[in-house]
């Protein structure tokens, strides 16, 4: 069973409806700490059961840490916030049968009765629209190389933008531009932070050669910066950038040659659009022998840790009346 947040009026047509799990309007409603999470991670960005196994831990590590997780997808046309353990198996069974929904995607699939896997900006939406503020993945999309001819710019970017949502993440890969990634951020007037580092990770590695104008220490000098973003009602998303634990940063530069390989191959194959992420992830895994997958798992749910304590740290400012409760 789940509770809707729906509206409808008489005079128009009805609204489009998002199912929210009872564990998560519970804790909403008491103003209580909930993480949101993705499914394109899920669907297309790692195989059956890995895909499940990490679904699940990472969701544990949500729990263990005082926050409820709400896995974001579309289930038969409806948007769901918080699956249940069943939803959550069928979606990882389903893998790439789920459409991998961006921004753009949405009404699509709603309207055909789709199932959806969403991305990092379409997850930022729905969450933002049942009033949930943190939301941890591995990696957002970006500026892709020769983006500046392409114009393929992920639309997570501009998500960021307009969105007042704080994603954690391990920074971008670097089968993209991340200079200019960073550099497209700060047009969309996104807050950067690098977590107890002054630079942006590259996903893989801890190093990308740029600086971010920002650096965050603890989980409750992120959650400041959220209420700061709050109390000002800027409007706009926040990204925080952890960098992968050391212990499992594989070595960079072994990584970076199976990444130039793997571009090479999609040039060859024509390869574009929003099918390059999957075919890079999915050949990067290959050429470096899985340990890139092994490195991708460490990495969420190290950032499910941080994000959960963030959102802990969110809510006590919020019940002291420090904060801003209003999405
Ligand atoms: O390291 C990763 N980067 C990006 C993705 C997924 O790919 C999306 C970006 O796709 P595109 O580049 O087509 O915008 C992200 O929002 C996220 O869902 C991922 O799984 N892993």
């Amino acid at each position: 069973m789940s509770s809707s947040s729906s509206s409808s009026s008489s005079t128009g047509p009805p609204m489009s409806s998002v199912a929210v799990s009872p564990e998560v309007a519970a804790a909403l409603a008491r103003g209580g700490a909930v993480v949101a999470l993705e499914s394109t991670i899920i669907c297309h960005g790692m195989p059956y059961p890995k895909n499940l196994q990490t679904a699940m831990e990472v969701e544990a590590v949500v729990r263990e840490n005082g926050a409820v997780p709400a896995t974001i997808a579309i289930l038969d046309g409806v948007p769901h916030v918080g699956l249940s353990s069943e939803q959550l198996k069928s979606l990882a069974i389903s893998g790439r049968q789920f459409q991998k929904t961006a921004r753009r995607d949405i009404a699509h699939v709603v309207a055909s009765g789709g199932n959806g896997a969403t991305t990092v900006s379409a997850t930022m939406f729905f969450a933002h629209k049942v009033g949930i503020p943190i939301f941890v993945t591995g990696g957002i999309g970006g500026v892709h190389r020769n983006g500046e001819q392409t114009m393929d710019i992920s639309s997570d970017l501009t998500e960021l933008g307009k969105t007042p949502v704080t994603v954690i993440s391990a920074g971008v890969k670097s089968i993209l531009d991340i200079p200019r990634t960073l550099e497209y951020l700060e047009t969309q007037g996104v807050t950067v932070a690098a977590y107890k580092t002054n630079e942006f990770p590259a996903f893989f590695t801890e190093v990308s050669g740029c600086k971010v104008p920002c650096r965050v220490d603890s989980p409750e000098e992120c959650a400041k910066i959220i209420c700061a973003n709050k109390n000002l009602h800027l409007g706009s998303g926040i990204l925080i950038a952890v960098p992968i634990p050391k212990e499992y940063a594989a070595s960079g530069n072994a990584i970076e040659s199976a990444i130039q390989k793997a571009l090479k191959e999609a040039e060859d194959k024509n390869i574009i659009g929003n099918a390059i992420t999957p075919f890079m992830l999915d050949r990067v895994k290959v050429l470096t022998g899985g340990s890139s997958l092994e490195a991708n798992i460490a990495l969420v749910k190290n950032n499910a840790l941080l994000g959960a304590k963030i959102a802990v740290a969110l809510s006590d400012l919020q019940q002291r009346g420090q904060c801003c409760t209003a999405a």
